[in-house]
Formats: structure tokens, sequence, C-alpha cells
């Protein structure tokens, strides 16, 4: 079973991924994508949805027109684990930032 980070191990993972916040009410981080138009946020989600599945770690996410709005937490651990650094690396990579 995957751990949830400790304070030393969350401080250097959320360095590097400095486009995340941490959520106030919950262990998980949070960032909000925005693209051009619907046809770039629906492609971003499509490329994401391979690669969480791959990875098997899934994102909380909505979308509304050009916006995709992201929580990742690791539910089997109840909180953040370095399985959510990864698929925040991994999707700011897919948008290109
Ligand atoms: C059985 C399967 O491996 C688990 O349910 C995976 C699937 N995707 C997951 N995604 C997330 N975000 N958290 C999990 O704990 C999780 N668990």
């Amino acid at each position: 079973m995957v751990q949830t980070l400790t304070d030393t191990e969350r401080a250097h993972a959320l360095g590097t991924v400095p486009q995340w916040a941490l959520v106030k009410d919950r262990d998980a981080i949070h960032r909000v994508f925005t693209f051009a138009d619907f046809s770039e946020a629906f492609g971003f989600m499509a490329r994401v949805a391979l690669v969480a599945e791959k990875m098997d770690h899934h994102p909380e996410w909505s979308n509304v027109y050009h916006t995709v709005v992201v929580t990742l937490s690791t539910h089997d651990a109840g909180g953040l684990t370095q399985r959510d650094i990864d698929l925040a690396g991994a999707m700011d990579a897919i948008a290109g930032a």
C-alpha cells in the first residue's frame, strides 16, 4: 500500500510541481488548466486519460469549455502520495507547462 507523504517529502515533492497548490480542507493538490478552446481542453483530457490509466492513478476533474479543473489525491492512502506528484508532473508535461 502506498503511503502518504511525510512533511519533509511533501515540501520537496511540491517544489517539483510549483503550479499545483495544496487544497485547504483535504490532503490533495489542485490546478486549473486553461486552453485556447474546448478542443484543446478535451484533447488534453484524452491524452491524460491514457497516461492515467497506464499509471493506474486517476484524476478528479471537471471541464467547462476551455478550462480543466483538477484535484489529485490518492484514495487508497487517504491523502497525498508520490503517485499524485507523478501524475501532476505528467499532466504539466502534456499541457506544455
Ligand atoms: C484498484 C486500483 O488500482 C485502484 O483503485 C487505483 C485506481 N486509481 C486511483 N486513483 C487515485 N487517484 N487514487 C487511488 O487510490 C487509485 N487507486
